[in-house]
C-alpha cells in the first residue's frame, strides 16, 4: 500500500475537533469518513448518554472496541475516534496498525467552553463524575478535564505521528496543516521505500 493510501486516524480529548476535522478532511480527500461514536450509536440505536446511564461505561467501551474492530481492514479512509478509545491497549494497537495517527490538543478551558457550547454534548458526552456535566461549574469542569488529560496525554502522545494544538486554530487551518504534513510524510515514506531518499546532494 502506498503511504498516502493509509488511513488518517484522529485521536485526542473530547472537544479537540476530531469529528469536525475528520469530516472536513475526508471531504477534502474525497475519502470515506468513519466516526466510532456514530458507529456505536447507530448499532445500539441509542445515544452514548443513554447507554452509559442505563448500562454503564464498560458497556459503551465494549461497543466502542467492537466498532473499532469493524474498521480494522479499511484503507484510504479518515477515522475520528472517541476521546477514550485509546485507553484500551488493544484498541491502541489496532489504531497504530490502521494508519497515520493525528493527535488534536487544546487548552482545558477552551475544551470545556467548546463542549458547553456544543449541542451534541448532551447525548454524546456524559459526565465522567457523579455530577452531570451541565451541573459542574466551569472551574470544576476545567479541573475534571485537567485531571483526565494528565492521565491520558502520555497515551495520546505515544501513539501520535503528528500533534496539532487546535486552541487558536480554525477548522480550515487544522485541515490544511494535516493535508500538508500527510503529503510530506507520504513522499518521505515513498522515497525511503524505493531508496530514492538515500541519494543525498
Ligand atoms: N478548531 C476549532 N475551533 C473552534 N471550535 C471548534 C474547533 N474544533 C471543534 N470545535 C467545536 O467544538 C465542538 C466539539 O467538536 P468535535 O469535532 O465534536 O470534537 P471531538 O470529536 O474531538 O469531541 C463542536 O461544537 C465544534 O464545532
Ligand atoms: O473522552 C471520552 O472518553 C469520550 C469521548 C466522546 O467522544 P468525542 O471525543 O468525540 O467527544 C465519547 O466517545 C464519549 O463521551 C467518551
Ligand atoms: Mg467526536
Amino acid at each position: 500500500m502506498l503511504p498516502n493510501d493509509r488511513n488518517i486516524i484522529l485521536i485526542g480529548y473530547r472537544g479537540t475537533g476530531k469529528t469536525s476535522v475528520g469530516r472536513e478532511l475526508a471531504r477534502r480527500l474525497n475519502r470515506p469518513f468513519h466516526d466510532t461514536d456514530v458507529l456505536v450509536e447507530a448499532r445500539e440505536g441509542r445515544s452514548i448518554r443513554d447507554m452509559v446511564d442505563q448500562e454503564g461505561w464498560a458497556f459503551f467501551r465494549e461497543r466502542e472496541k467492537a466498532a473499532l474492530r469493524s474498521l480494522e481492514t479499511i484503507h484510504r479512509c479518515v477515522v475520528a475516534t472517541g476521546g477514550g478509545a485509546v485507553l484500551d491497549p488493544e484498541n491502541a494497537g489496532v489504531l497504530k496498525a490502521m494508519g497515520w495517527i493525528v493527535l488534536l490538543t487544546a487548552e482545558e478551558g477552551i475544551l470545556v467552553r467548546r463542549m458547553r457550547n456544543d449541542p451534541a454534548s448532551h447525548g454524546q458526552r456524559p459526565s465522567f463524575s457523579a455530577k452531570d456535566t451541565a451541573e459542574l461549574s466551569e472551574q470544576d469542569a476545567i479541573r475534571e478535564t485537567t485531571e483526565i488529560l494528565t492521565q491520558r496525554m502520555p497515551i495520546y502522545r505515544r501513539l501520535a505521528d503528528l500533534v496539532i494544538d487546535t486552541s487558536s486554530a480554525t477548522l480550515e487551518e487544522i485541515v490544511e496543516e494535516i493535508l500538508c504534513r500527510f503529503s510530506l510524510n507520504g513522499s518521505k515514506e515513498a522515497a525511503a521505500s524505493d531508496g530514492s531518499g538515500s541519494r543525498g546532494g
